[in-house]
């Protein structure tokens, strides 16, 4: 785990330095804002420590900077001077944690040990939309609020693209939303036991149930359940698991209807899919015409909210005016045409960076919304190692449960 640590007074540098050596830490250390900067433009990090009061620049301006560069990255500041609108600032600019000095080394290491978690299994996005317009999508979420109150494992069940995983994530920032989540599939297997410590009181969600053995899925449940890690996993079918899993799992059940039973959702769902993606590529929505929306409350939707999104991302590729291009006929795959928002000013190596990353996150979505393969085969399509592509998906934000 990679972390950026910027303190400029040289003995204390080299105090935090030391404490985190036996650790699972590489660690890089400077004095002077202007060299993290530098340092953060040269490649990823996981965690920045950053005192507030620093030479040349605020380590609110560093932090502000930083995850502009790196919206994932964890942060905590510390501070001998906490002045509360500091701290306030800090947080909203996305420090996870805030450590008045002096502090004690154990305290110093603890906090870092729970971004370690944070950074791992980051909790879910609490502005991640959550449309629930239909009776049954409204049924469902009243059900989820109850099953919130207890701590019992929860299958998701049904056609792929339904919104199992997201159903899981709803859940989980029910019962609690600042603890580590974690989705992992199936056919990628499931945490080992050293990870599981860091899940304590977190939530994992395995998509993809079929695609573990019973064996590793009894096995990996008592694990969790030993460390006490809340425990959730999707399927199509609850019939297909084998007994063990299904008697294992199968205390609270939900089923994800598909889109053409709950007709009522499409549109909002449509329309907010549609802000968030011409948002994200910088640009202003598009009208959507009457006759679009009677095609979209018409058709069939077999690959239900992913191929919803996917034909909105091809149609939004298409558009060059203010009205939304037609939607791909069913079974298209390919075409449009890709918007990145400009660079920040900086040398033109910096700038095609910027552009390489931000092109990076905008195929990797396209690649799992248009998906129909598994998960490790999607990953060779890509030409990439399932760890290869799960790290890369971390490291652009995107669920990892679209992986
Ligand atoms: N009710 C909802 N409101 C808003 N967005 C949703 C909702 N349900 C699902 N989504 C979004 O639709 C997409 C597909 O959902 P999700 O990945 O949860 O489906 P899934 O059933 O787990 O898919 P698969 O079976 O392929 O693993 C995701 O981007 C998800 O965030």
């Amino acid at each position: 785990m990679r972390v950026l640590l910027v303190e400029d007074k040289d003995s204390f540098r080299r105090m935090l330095v030391q404490a985190l050596e036996a650790g699972p830490w590489e660690v890089t250390a400077v004095g002077d804002p202007r060299e993290a900067l530098g340092v953060l433009d040269a490649g990823p990090f996981d965690i920045l420590v950053t005192d507030l009061r620093l030479p040349s620049m605020s380590g609110l301006e560093l932090l502000k900077a930083a995850k502009r560069a790196q919206p994932n990255l964890r942060a905590v500041v510390m501070s001998a001077f906490g002045e509360p609108a500091d701290i306030v600032e800090a947080i909203r600019w996305g420090a996870d944690d805030f450590l008045p000095k002096p502090f004690d080394l154990d305290v110093f290491a603890a906090v870092l040990e729970r971004l370690r978690s944070l950074r791992m299994a980051p909790p879910p996005d609490p502005r991640e939309p959550w449309i629930v317009h239909s009776p049954a999508m409204a049924a469902l979420d009243q059900a989820l609020v109850k099953a919130a109150g207890t701590s019992l494992p929860v299958l998701f069940h049904g056609e792929p693209g339904t919104g199992k995983a997201r159903a899981a994530r709803r859940l989980h920032a029910l019962r609690h939303p600042q603890a580590p989540f974690l989705a992992c599939d199936g056919a990628l297997g499931v945490p080992g036991p050293a990870d599981l410590g860091l899940l304590r009181g977190g939530s994992v969600y395995v998509a993809g149930l079929d695609r573990l053995p019973a064996p590793a899925l009894v096995g990996a449940m008592e694990g969790m359940e030993g460390q006490g890690v809340h425990w959730m996993g999707g399927c199509a079918n609850p019939e297909a698991l084998p007994e063990a899993t299904r008697l294992r799992m199968g205390v609270l059940t939900f089923r994800l209807p598909p889109l053409r039973e709950r007709r009522e959702d499409i549109l909002p769902l449509f329309r907010t899919f549609l802000e968030l993606h011409a948002r994200r590529e910088g640009r202003s929505v598009p009208i959507v015409e009457r006759a679009m929306e009677k095609e979209l409350l018409h058709r069939d939707w077999p690959g239900n909210l992913r191929q919803l999104t996917w034909g909105l991302t091809q149609a939004l590729g298409g558009t060059a005016g203010s009205v939304l291009a037609p939607l791909p006929p069913d079974g298209a795959r390919r075409g449009g045409s890709m918007v990145l928002p400009f660079p920040e000013a900086g040398t033109l190596e910096a700038m095609l960076g910027a552009v390489s990353r931000a092109a990076e996150g905008v195929l990797l979505r396209r690649a799992l919304e248009g998906r129909t393969s598994e998960p490790a085969a999607l990953a060779l399509e890509l030409g990439l190692t399932p760890r290869a592509l799960a790290k890369a998906l971390r490291e652009h934000g995107i669920p990892l449960e679209d992986d």
